[in-house]
């Protein structure tokens, strides 16, 4: 018997199709929190192509109205799987369409707050066992105008006369609010009912059996000889990924870290002891600090830093790979990567395309000349699920929940030319805030923390001497998906402690600021 390669294919999996709402991530979120393993694909999803069968299917919401031409819409075999379906906002809107055309433009838009009471006789509909009268969240313009063919009311908000509607036979509802989002403060509940109860999901999904799951799937996948590199940084997802490979085929996986001459202050000494004394990882360090340095000399515009790092470090990597002769007499055939489900999430939204903020480096640029097969461990996991994993895994706290650090390192932190004596500076300046962060124990409540270096000087005295030196700007912020992001507010005292050190300490730096600049409009890097 072939064994399953695909998550879904293990656990039994709620199907969301998303129409390119942005809390389409959210219903995954919320149905993970209690254990229901939930998966999202595009609306455009052809049923007959998936290779394993849900046990339920939501339908998101989204931006499009189902009357205007071009808008998206369902595979029709959908409703020939004759498992449960839920139809969120659009979702339900789409419904409504299929079965009877009955949706169009209402008279106002209702965006926030709504109370929705549970129509009198239908107290049983299992969709809201346990609750009647709740608060919901509305984001909404196009509205049902008759109740559908075949289905009844099962509740009512004032704006809404159908704010829930269920089939009178099937298995399906629809609900114009968001139950994903945590202003609907029954939520939560209400996609339990409709996954536990109604559509009998187990609530299996929890890190423990992951890993065995993903053990065995990595082992099926490589085979008995199989070989499998993969770049490592020392930041949490790669080093999950990482043991997880090790597990899976111990020293057949070779993973390879590159000193790009712009990391934090020991940073390679610590990573080469953790991964291969602490954890048993086959880890091999390659120093290329003067290759990178060497390059980036005279560079100042950051997206150029951004693609020579980019370009150098595929190139290293590539030297590397062709360097390492599997056993086997064979060829490497495999390459792991840290994706996480945020970045998948990403590729398969219905959305138009976003405009390039800043270039983040990768490691996809391999795949055209190298002809490897991707491995990605860690493809359906939210990053705090990667942290569960990788405290489960053994890997030590401190790394489990580090900040994440770019791949270009502090060369995106030095505005203006980068040289060794630059990178130092901005090295040793970062060390002492992030030291000051954790003996303060802030470490945790801050997403992330650095230093930047700016290239403008200023007049200072030191010991009745002028000085004139450079500026250090300090960045700390809290954020959740680093896609919006503020400021941290510390207490004063702590940053005079840090300002008083860095200049004390530092050579090269007169002065110290701090970023009080949100994202937007700022980015959390400044360059
Ligand atoms: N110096 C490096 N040597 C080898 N691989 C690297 C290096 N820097 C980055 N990478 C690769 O680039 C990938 C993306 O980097 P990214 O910073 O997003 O993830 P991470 O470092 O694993 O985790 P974190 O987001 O916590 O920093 C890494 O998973 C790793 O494969
Ligand atoms: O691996 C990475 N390669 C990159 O090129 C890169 N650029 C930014 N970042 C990290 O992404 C998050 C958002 O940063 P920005 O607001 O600056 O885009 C923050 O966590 C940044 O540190 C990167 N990570
Ligand atoms: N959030 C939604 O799904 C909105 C659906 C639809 N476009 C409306 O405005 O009614
Ligand atoms: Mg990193």
């Amino acid at each position: 018997m072939s064994k399953p390669v695909e998550v879904g294919e293990v656990f039994n999996t709620i199907l969301v199709l998303d129409f390119g709402s942005q809390y389409s991530h959210l219903i995954i979120r919320r149905l993970r929190e209690f254990n229901v393993y939930a998966e999202m694909l595009p609306c455009t999803q052809k049923i007959s192509e998936l290779s394993w069968k849900p046990q339920g299917v939501i339908l998101s919401g989204g931006p499009y109205s189902v009357y205007l031409d071009g808008s998206p819409h369902v595979d029709m075999a959908v409703f020939d799987l004759g498992v449960p379906i839920l139809g969120i906002c659009y979702g339900m809107q789409e419904l409504a369409w299929i079965n009877g055309r009955g949706v169009g433009e209402g008279d106002k838009k209702e965006f926030g707050h709504a109370q929705v009471h549970v129509e009198k006789g239908r107290e049983n509909d299992p969709l809201f066992a346990g609750i009647d009268d709740f608060q919901v969240w509305m984001s909404h313009g196009d509205k049902l105008s008759d109740l559908p063919t075949g289905f009844h009311t099962v509740a009512t908000s004032g704006n809404s006369p159908y704010a829930a509607i269920a089939h009178d036979e099937k298995p399906i509802w629809g609900i114009q609010f968001h139950p994903e989002v945590t202003h609907t403060a029954r939520g939560k509940e209400i996609l339990k009912n409709f996954a536990v109860n109604i559509c009998k999901s187990s609530q299996n999904w929890t890190m423990k059996n992951f890993i065995e799951t993903e053990i065995e799937r990595i082992r099926t996948l490589v085979g008995p000889t199989g070989e499998v590199i993969g770049a490592v940084s020392g930041g949490v997802d790669s080093t999950v990924a990482a043991k997880l490979m090790t597990e899976a085929i111990g020293d057949r996986f070779h993973a390879i870290l590159v000193d790009n001459g712009v990391m934090r202050l020991n940073e390679c000494a610590t990573v080469k002891k953790t991964l291969t004394a602490g954890l048993g990882i086959n880890l091999q360090v390659i120093d290329a600090a003067d290759l990178f340095l060497g390059k980036l000399k005279g560079v100042t515009d950051p997206e150029k830093k951004r693609k020579i790092i980019g370009n150098t470090f595929i190139e290293i990597f590539e030297e590397v790979a062709e360097g390492i002769k599997p056993k086997d007499g064979g060829e490497i055939e495999f390459l792991l990567q840290g994706t996480l489900y945020p970045d998948v999430i990403e590729s398969i939204s219905f959305k138009g395309p976003s405009q390039t903020i800043k270039t983040h480096h990768n490691v996809g640029g391999l795949l055209d000349n190298m002809k490897l097969k991707l491995i990605e461990p860690l493809r359906e996991l939210f990053k705090d699920e990667v942290r569960q994993l990788g405290e489960l895994m053994g890997i030590p706290h401190d790394l489990v929940w580090r900040h994440p650090f770019p791949g270009p390192g502090i060369a995106i932190r030095i505005l203006g030319e980068v040289t060794a004596e630059q990178v130092e500076i901005a090295r040793n300046a970062d060390h002492i805030f992030i030291e000051e962060i954790k003996k303060a124990g802030l470490y945790k409540e801050i997403s992330q923390a650095f230093a930047a270096l700016l290239p403008v000087r200023s007049v200072g005295v030191m010991g009745d001497q002028r000085t004139y030196e450079q500026v250090i700007a300090l960045r700390a912020i809290e954020t959740t998906d680093f896609m919006t992001a503020d400021w941290y507010i510390f207490e004063a005292a702590f940053l005079k402690t840090v300002a008083r050190r860095i200049v004390n300490e530092v050579k090269g730096v007169a002065r110290v600021v701090y970023d009080i600049t949100s994202k937007p409009p700022a980015t959390v890097e400044w360059e």
